[in-house]
């Protein structure tokens, strides 16, 4: 069955998280990379794969780190089962067809290519003179880097995420100041959606490090558990809030700029369109925010009574001039909440002002 093109651009990612540091294959693979021997492993095997195959012998023996390394002395290819428990055949020697293209040197590196691109397998080499790994997937050489290659790389997207995350927390608090002012812009609106994706760019950038580090990574997946927290609910609440009454749910989200190009992310004007703010709209355009994103800062009042108040409301403005009375009326408020809700708002808008001063 054909691979939809999804399925294509996951593909590697899901190998090179099964290479990952920690796991038996990526051993085996290491262990012959440290004897300075090489070696070309198929990761699977169908009729296609027993079409490119002469030679060797059938082995069907349980997977383990020392067999591959062993196996891999011998000349010739390895054939592993499709979830890489058995070690299928050794000393294979492989004949694809010689005419599919191949941009690699080397007999192993071009017979690794044209087996993954005839068979649709995917394919691991050790280069014995490179001492490098690689995986070859639907014509494309994938490195198989060291865990310190990738923790370099990670730690500097780490580091840019550090700012974003804190510019993104700049800009909320900016957008809180001027909701409570009432003098929010399309703009302002625009540039938190902005930054919400570039965050959830890195965010997609450092999974796949954490993916491809295995056992590695985990001290990279709780920073990056910590940095993102709250992204997705802030994304959600933005659209709660800003959705123009015209427009469906599902026709006015952040997450529609992730199909943007990097350039167009950076234009408010074309970021603003992707979202969903109609033609009509332009970057001065004054909005109302419904209040979603500020009563989900108030402690104690529980999310379905939250949702009950704005709706009560209709805007966050009403909201803030209401009265204790005005709030005993919305169903599920006495006296004590009611007064929860006030002071609440109180400390938001206090909070607003002190922000403007410094
Ligand atoms: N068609 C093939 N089938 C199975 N094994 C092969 C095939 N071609 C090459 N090999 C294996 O690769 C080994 C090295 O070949 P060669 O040096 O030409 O490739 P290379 O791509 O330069 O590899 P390296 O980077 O490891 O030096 C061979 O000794 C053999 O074990």
């Amino acid at each position: 069955m054909a691979l939809s093109p999804a399925e294509i651009q996951a593909r590697p990612r899901r190998y090179q998280a099964l290479l990952a540091p920690g796991t038996p294959l990526r051993e085996g693979l290491e262990r012959i990379l440290h004897g300075r021997t090489g070696a070309l492993v198929v990761l699977g095997s169908n009729r296609k794969v027993d079409r490119v195959s002469t030679g060797g012998f059938a082995l069907d023996v349980q997977f383990t780190p020392t067999a591959l390394r062993e196996l891999a002395k011998m000349d010739g290819g390895i054939i592993l089962s499709s979830d890489f428990e058995r070690i299928l055949a050794a000393g294979v020697h492989f004949v694809p067809d010689g005419s599919i293209p191949t941009v690699e040197t080397g007999t192993r590196h071009r017979t690794a290519d044209r087996i993954a691109q005839q068979t649709g397998m995917p394919v691991v080499t050790v280069s014995a003179s490179m001492s490098t790994i690689a995986l070859f997937l639907d014509g494309q050489r994938h490195p198989i880097e060291t865990s310190e290659a990738i923790l370099s790389r990670a730690n500097q997207a780490l580091a840019t995420l550090t700012r974003y995350r804190e510019r993104l927390s700049g800009t909320t608090r900016s957008l809180s100041t001027l909701e409570v002012h009432d003098q929010v812009s399309l703009k302002d609106v625009a540039l938190v959606a902005q930054r919400i994706e570039m965050i959830r760019r890195l965010d997609r950038e450092l999974r796949a490090y954490v993916a491809a580090l295995g056992v590695d990574g985990r001290l990279l997946e709780m920073q990056l558990y910590e940095l993102t927290l709250g992204v997705d609910d802030l994304a959600t609440l933005l659209e709660l809030d800003y959705r123009p009454e015209e427009q469906e749910e599902m026709t006015f989200r952040v997450g529609a700029l992730e199909h943007l190009d990097s350039t167009e992310l950076l234009d408010p004007h074309v970021v603003a369109r992707q979202m969903g703010f109609g033609e009509g709209m332009h970057l001065e355009t004054r909005l109302e925010p419904r209040g979603h994103r500020q009563v989900a800062q108030l402690t104690r009042i529980p999310g379905s009574l939250g949702r009950r108040l704005v709706d009560h409301f209709g805007t966050l403005q009403a909201l803030f001039g209401a009265s204790t009375v005005d709030l005993l009326e919305v169903e599920g408020f006495g006296e004590g909440r009611a007064r929860l809700v006030r002071e609440g708002l109180a400390r938001l808008a206090e909070a607003a002002f002190s922000e403007r001063l410094d």
